[in-house]
């Protein structure tokens, strides 16, 4: 018999309620975890977040040393912790969303991809030597429809996920059997047609902010 691991989120039913949101679940798969979610941000919230970004973006980095790599050809930014009253309500719901309190959360970051920009195959986790707090698991949410391509792809699951305005993608990669850790490889396809903007939250093991 095979004993289903443990998991940070335990969804019960097709809605999960934070204090300020009803979100929906549209689409689940069990092991690694994987959550489609609907009605994550309103309309409202998605275009001004891109407002707030859009004046500052830079070319994408990638993982800890943040060098500039051809993995990733978006570009980037992240908000202040807590910066104004709308990421701070985001914050919060995020954080209840994923099951982990805000004092672990990696700042807020915002991708912007314009046609033919795409993030190959990659993990959330660190896995160059020995990371004292690696990440856990990670919310992508769309914060606009795509024309065509943009897919958030799980190559390893043959597995994609069309960008929805409002809603996200949840996924985490703290299991002990590492091979389901594996399994959540994924990608930013290529956007094909269109523009696509992303806002994402890295969750940390233990705490990652002292405020
Ligand atoms: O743009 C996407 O669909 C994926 C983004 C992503 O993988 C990330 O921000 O870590
Ligand atoms: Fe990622």
């Amino acid at each position: 018999m095979t004993i289903k691991e443990q998991t940070i989120l335990n969804s019960f039913g097709n809605k999960i309620f934070t204090q300020d949101k009803e979100i929906h679940v549209v689409s689940k798969m069990e092991e690694p975890l994987i959550l489609i979610l609907d009605n994550v941000l309103s309309c409202k919230e998605c275009d001004a977040l891109i407002d707030l970004a859009k004046h500052r973006m830079q070319r994408a980095k990638i993982g800890k040393s943040r060098v500039e790599s051809d993995i990733r050809t978006s570009n980037s930014m992240f908000f202040e912790e807590s910066e104004d009253e709308l990421i701070q309500k985001i914050e919060t719901r995020v954080s209840e969303l994923m099951n982990i309190p805000v004092s672990h959360a990696e700042p807020l970051q915002i991708l912007h991809y314009k046609a033919g920009e795409q993030y190959h195959p990659h993990f959330d986790y660190f896995t160059a030597g020995n990371v004292v707090n690696n990440r856990i698991s990670t919310l992508v949410m769309y914060l606009n429809d795509v024309e065509n391509g943009g897919e958030t792809y799980f190559p390893s699951l043959r597995f994609a996920v069309t960008p929805k305005k409002g809603s996200a993608v949840y996924f985490e990669y703290f299991y002990n059997d590492n091979r389901l850790n594996e399994l959540t490889l994924h990608a930013g396809n290529p956007v094909t047609i269109g523009e696509k903007w992303v806002a994402t939250q890295w969750m940390r093991r233990q705490r990652n902010r002292y405020i």
